[in-house]
């Protein structure tokens, strides 16, 4: 027996995408960690697995999962992934809601990633904080996309020793994605993620999101912004009309296989 899937990748963010709408899926937790390895596996940053709808005007149920077997509740380059590997710009049942999702008249791929959750019970933290200005050192801001983001602006940089440290604190009892954002302008950004369960990845789509929301919470960006990563750019817009974040970007298939099951 073997499983069909398709390697994808948004900005060099990359995914193993199995649809189980319509072949048998059993397994889960062993068979994420081993299919996510570089080296033992297909290698990938997240495995996202696509199931029958359970919600009305969902086209199909979208779940993530890092490759240390935890599940997410977002992520954006993977979004965009199954949006142009299903074509017809559906709309994606995730834990964070319904997305809809679109193509710009460029070919790029936009989901409406839904509306970003700025309480801190909704990160979530550990305990009543102010999430404009977390207690840590370069006090980041921090809020939801459907998973947990804390973003520290101007100056914080050393993502390598500063991520798998903030990643891990107590703060964040469901862990968090650290972002490090420098400004080059009012509506420009570079920034760098470390992604919870997955490290230092090329660009983190959910996590380009959370950085322009908190930059425009803490005045420092426009709630329209391009998004500059180690892997590409994405263009981020903090609705006003909805509140809801747009985000477009590339996605593209790399290939498909056959996994042994
Ligand atoms: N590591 C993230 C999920 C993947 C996010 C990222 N790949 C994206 O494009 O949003 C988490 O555990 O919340």
């Amino acid at each position: 027996m073997s499983i069909r899937f398709h390697k994808m990748q948004g900005l060099g963010n990359d995914f193993v995408v199995i649809d189980a709408r319509n072949q048998a899926f059993f397994a889960l937790l062993n068979f994420v960690v081993s299919v996510c390895d570089r080296r033992l596996g297909v290698g990938c940053d997240q495995f996202v697995l696509l199931e029958a709808p359970t919600l009305p005007g969902a086209d199909v149920r979208v779940r993530f999962f890092n490759p240390d077997g935890s599940e997410a509740g977002a992520c954006g380059n993977a979004s965009r992934c199954v949006a142009a590997l299903l074509g017809n710009a559906p709309v994606l049942q995730t834990a964070a809601g319904l997305l809809p999702s679109f193509v710009t008249p460029d070919g790029a791929i936009g989901v409406d990633m839904g509306a970003p959750k700025l309480d801190w019970r909704d990160v979530p933290l550990a305990g009543a904080t102010d999430t404009l200005s977390l207690p840590l050192p370069g006090a980041p801001a921090a809020c939801s996309m459907g998973n947990p983001h804390a973003t520290f602006f101007d100056g914080v940089t050393d993502i390598e020793r500063l991520g798998p440290l903030l990643e891990h604190d107590a703060l964040f009892p469901e862990r968090a994605n650290i972002g490090f954002v420098e400004r080059r302008s009012r509506d420009a950004i570079r920034l760098r993620v470390w992604e919870r369960g997955a490290g230092l990845t090329p660009a983190c789509g959910s996590g380009a999101c959370a950085a322009v929301v908190n930059g425009v919470r803490k005045g420092l960006l426009a709630r329209r912004c391009a998004v500059e990563m180690d892997g590409g750019s994405l263009f981020i817009e903090w609705r006003e009309a909805d509140g809801h974040v747009l985000m477009t970007g590339p996605a593209t298939h790399v290939f498909e296989g056959m996994w042994p099951t």
